[in-house]
């Protein structure tokens, strides 16, 4: 009787024949940086929207089509994937897992946070955080290959740390520090239960669950503190305080996204301080990785494209003359046209967030097919990003093809997803990552390491390489 009233689900969607017992899944049994081949084959065998069986009768749709992704990033009859409760012990409930009313109410309020009067306040951060990268740079120059991401990694979590508690992390200067180690552990463990197959059940017996207790239990109590330090201090604050200075444990009296989370109403309230910490531990896990692997694809990209390389040190020349310790400013790097190209150019090839998901809360009709509740549909902007279909010669790196997107079709190209759940931080990341590209180009040539193995791009929560990525480096005088 199942199988006869699920028959009418997904009936003229094509895709693989499934194993009665296994579904699918034998194709995936594979090391994760293949895993992207396996979706591609598919999609070049059945096309851009495809039925999978992740066991004998569970189905789930793979697409990269920008039509019907449209659709689903628009309906309302999709919440988030359960893949996304494994990042709830860290972030909560707040902007990023939260859906309905509530993530309504908190979209809207730390929307103005992100508006550009607020964030010209963060590029005082991400020059003086790049500096200490330029500086950490300069003993890998003339080796013939270092992974790069290491270094960025840590460059990232200091600017997100600073921008959205107002403390030092100072990731850079002490790679070992706790809430550093913390934070690695985390992300590795999520990643390690996305791919597991074992009952989330039996999660409180396994090892990773020991672990990732100590991890979070370091990484709340920092937020906790902080939180409470600078509650501290605005209730303690007197009229004639600067508002720039800084104490003894690295607080800086600036405009950070806590502060402003401090001040915020939601539906006329305050918010709970556990709700503070969520948002705040919000955007560390949302913008350091996303940000960190951008970079290091888009120096790979560079090191390996010279004449892009050179258009880009180009423009920087005409903004800056010769001066290589120029500090932009945010009107700068609005003008910085041909970085920006170079930037999405890389994010089309390198899709930070390969994979994003999506669950099905209703029953519904689309072209001729009718989707289950509950149905999972993985949308793979990697594989949109690199379509024959959507772009010419998608494996070459041609960042002027951004140069006109008139009468493209707007769900092409979705880096920072598109729709309502679209990310709330692009605009924070596209200005940070235009400073540190300007910064490490004017002061270094990049060339491409000896050996130059490819890539091995594996789709985690973010874009990796599994062989790491690696350049070469020698500094421009
Ligand atoms: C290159 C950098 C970044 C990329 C490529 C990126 C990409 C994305 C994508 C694809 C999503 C949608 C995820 C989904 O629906 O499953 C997202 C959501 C989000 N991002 Fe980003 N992100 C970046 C940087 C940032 C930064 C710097 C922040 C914070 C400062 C941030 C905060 C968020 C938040 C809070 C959401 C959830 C928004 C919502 O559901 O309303 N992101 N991001």
């Amino acid at each position: 009787r199942f199988v006869k009233s699920h028959g009418k689900y997904l009936k003229n969607m094509p895709g693989p024949r499934p194993n009665p017992y296994l579904g699918n899944m034998l194709d995936f049994l594979c090391p994760n940086y293949k895993i992207l081949d396996v979706v591609l084959n598919y999609t070049k065998k059945y096309g851009n929207i495809i039925k999978v069986y992740y066991g004998p009768l569970q189905m789930a749709v793979l697409t990269c089509d920008e039509k019907f992704l449209e659709f689903i990033m628009n309906s309302n009859k999709t919440v988030k994937g359960d893949q996304y409760l494994f990042f709830r012990n860290w972030i909560g409930d707040g902007i990023f897992i939260s859906s309905g009313k509530k993530w309504k109410a908190r979209r809207r309020m730390l929307t103005p946070a992100f508006h550009f009067t607020i964030l010209e306040n963060f590029v005082d951060i991400f020059e003086s955080c790049g500096d200490v990268l330029l500086k950490n740079l300069e003993p890998y120059e003339g080796r013939e290959s270092f992974d790069i991401n290491k270094l960025i990694t840590l460059y990232a979590l200091d600017v997100i740390c600073e921008s959205s508690m107002g403390t030092k992390l100072n990731a850079q200067m002490n790679g070992e520090n706790q809430y550093v180690k913390a934070v690695k552990l985390i992300c590795q463990i999520i990643v390690e239960r996305s791919f597991s197959p074992l009952n989330p059940v039996l999660y409180p017996f396994t090892y990773n669950f020991y672990k990732e207790r100590r991890a979070l239990k370091v990484l709340h109590s920092y937020s906790e503190a902080v939180i409470d330090q600078r509650i501290r201090e605005m209730n303690d604050r007197t009229e004639n305080q600067s508002e720039q200075s800084e104490d003894d444990i690295g607080i800086k009296k600036k405009i950070s996204f806590l502060d402003l989370l401090l001040r915020a109403t939601c539906d006329g309230k305050p918010l709970s301080k556990a709700d503070i910490r969520d948002e705040v531990d919000t955007f560390m896990f949302a913008g350091h990785d996303t940000v960190a692997s951008t970079i290091s694809f888009t120096l790979h990209a560079l090191a390996n494209n010279p004449s892009v390389q050179q258009k880009t040190l180009e423009e920087q020349i005409e903004m800056f003359g010769d001066i290589k310790s120029a500090k932009p400013t945010y009107a700068d790097l609005q003008n910085m046209n041909y970085l920006d190209m170079v930037i999405k150019e890389s994010m089309r090839m390198y899709a930070p967030v390969p994979l994003i998901v999506r669950k099905t809360t209703e029953e519904f009709e689309w072209e001729g097919n009718v989707f289950p509740k509950d149905l999972t549909i993985g949308i793979y902007q990697f594989l949109l990003h690199r379509s024959k279909k959507y772009y010419e010669d998608p494996m070459k790196f041609i960042p002027e093809r951004f140069l006109n997107v008139d009468g493209k079709h707007p769900y092409r190209f979705i880096p920072f997803s598109s729709g309502p759940r679209n990310c709330i931080g692009q605009k924070f990341a596209m200005v940070q990552l235009k400073c540190i590209l300007s910064k490490i180009v004017r002061n270094f040539e990049l060339l491409p390491a000896n050996p130059n193995p490819e890539l091995k791009i594996a789709p985690e929560i973010i874009l990796v390489s599994k062989n790491g990525i690696t350049i070469s480096i020698r500094k421009r005088h």
